[in-house]
């Protein structure tokens, strides 16, 4: 008995350690609806970070029964393997709908579990303690799944930190690990009643707010939807924009955002280059005993070293 407390004890302590995927990038992350074989299929051929099979807003309310079983039937088989790692989500219906249990129900107890769970439209920490609990109650094994959270109303935004600083506690006891803020920036005006404009200034606090709180819990941070999915300029830019401002990746709706979304959220060849001599020089300054010092002409401590650490670990993405 106190054997097996103790067994329990080590694996939860040990649990962050095994999380599958809680470093994998997730630049573009791509919507596809559950409902439909076909797009599934070809979103297992590209070259994208992650992939949302979807029961929420992709669907129709008369389809939510077939995506859900569709997707099961999928997970059954088992995630396709590539020759790049990536990871493969649910996203679920949201908490204060009639489908969320059942889309949660379905796709925990599958063959294979994905590697993460999307949950929509999160407004309170409350709905983290009913979720909570629910995938405590699903996972039978010591398996542990990624959740991602959407932020897509004003409530949610004044919850915010709340709901991380539950995430994060329960997360501790349960089995799943936080890796992700999304920021549901349609839901999120149609919420406001936001008039869309083509520099986003309606929603340029929101947008700021969610990359600052996802980056105080470690997060990682994925950007608005471009709903224009044939203009390419746009898309490139909007990333940019966000890229600029922390966010780790972005919503995609459409392959073809695919390739622009995972090269934006890439960093260029000179940032790189700037980042590798700056850690060369933080490392000899560090030898010497100096804290701060000047680096191409600009003072340079601890957090931009960070950044640059960043900046280095995406750059092994680079092909
Ligand atoms: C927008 C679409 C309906 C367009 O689909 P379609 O008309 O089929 O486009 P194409 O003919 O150009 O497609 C070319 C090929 O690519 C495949 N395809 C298209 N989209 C996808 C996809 N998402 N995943 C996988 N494969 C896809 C087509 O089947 C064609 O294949 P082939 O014939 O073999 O060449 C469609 O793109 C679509 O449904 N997109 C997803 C929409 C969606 O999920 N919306 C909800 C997510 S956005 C959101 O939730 C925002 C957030 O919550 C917020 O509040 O802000
Ligand atoms: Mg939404």
């Amino acid at each position: 008995m106190i054997y097996k407390t103790v067994l329990k004890k080590l694996q939860l302590y040990l649990k962050s350690a095994f999380v599958r995927n809680y470093n994998v990038p997730r630049r573009a992350l791509m919507y596809v609806p559950g409902d439909d074989s076909k797009k599934i299929k070809k979103s297992f051929t590209l070259d994208v970070d992650c992939i949302a099979l979807d029961c929420e807003d992709g669907v129709a309310v008369n389809k939510k029964k077939e995506a859900r079983e569709t997707i099961r039937s999928y997970l059954d088989l088992g995630k396709p393997q590539r020759n790049i790692e990536y990871d493969l989500g649910v996203r679920i219906n949201a908490l204060d709908t009639e489908y969320w249990e059942e889309d949660l129900e379905s796709c925990l107890s599958a063959k294979y579990l994905p590697d993460t769970i999307l949950i929509p439209k999160v407004e309170n920490s409350d709905i983290v303690r009913q979720l909570s609990s629910k995938i405590k109650n699903l996972i039978k094994t010591d398996s542990t799944i990624n959740v991602i959270i959407y932020i897509e109303s004003a409530k949610a935004f004044l919850n915010l930190v709340d709901i991380c600083q539950v995430t994060e506690s329960l997360s501790k006891n349960s089995k799943f690990q936080h890796v992700g803020l999304v920021f549901g920036s349609d839901d999120f005006c149609a919420n406001i009643g936001a008039t869309r404009t083509e520099s986003s200034l309606e929603i340029l606090y929101a947008r700021q707010k969610l990359v600052l709180v996802a980056k105080a819990f470690n997060l990682q941070a994925i950007d608005m939807v471009y709903i224009k999915y044939k203009d390419l300029d746009g898309l490139k830019q909007q990333c940019e924009d966000g890229m600029r401002m922390g966010y780790t990746g972005k919503q995609v709706i459409h392959p073809g955002q695919v390739p622009i979304v995972q090269e934006a959220f890439l960093p260029t060849q000179l940032q790189i280059e700037w980042a590798t001599g700056l850690l060369k020089s933080f490392h000899k300054h560090q030898k010497d005993g100096k804290g701060a010092f000047t680096y191409k002409g600009t003072m340079i401590d601890m957090p931009t070293m960070k950044q640059a650490e960043n900046i280095v670990k995406l750059a092994k993405l680079k092909k």
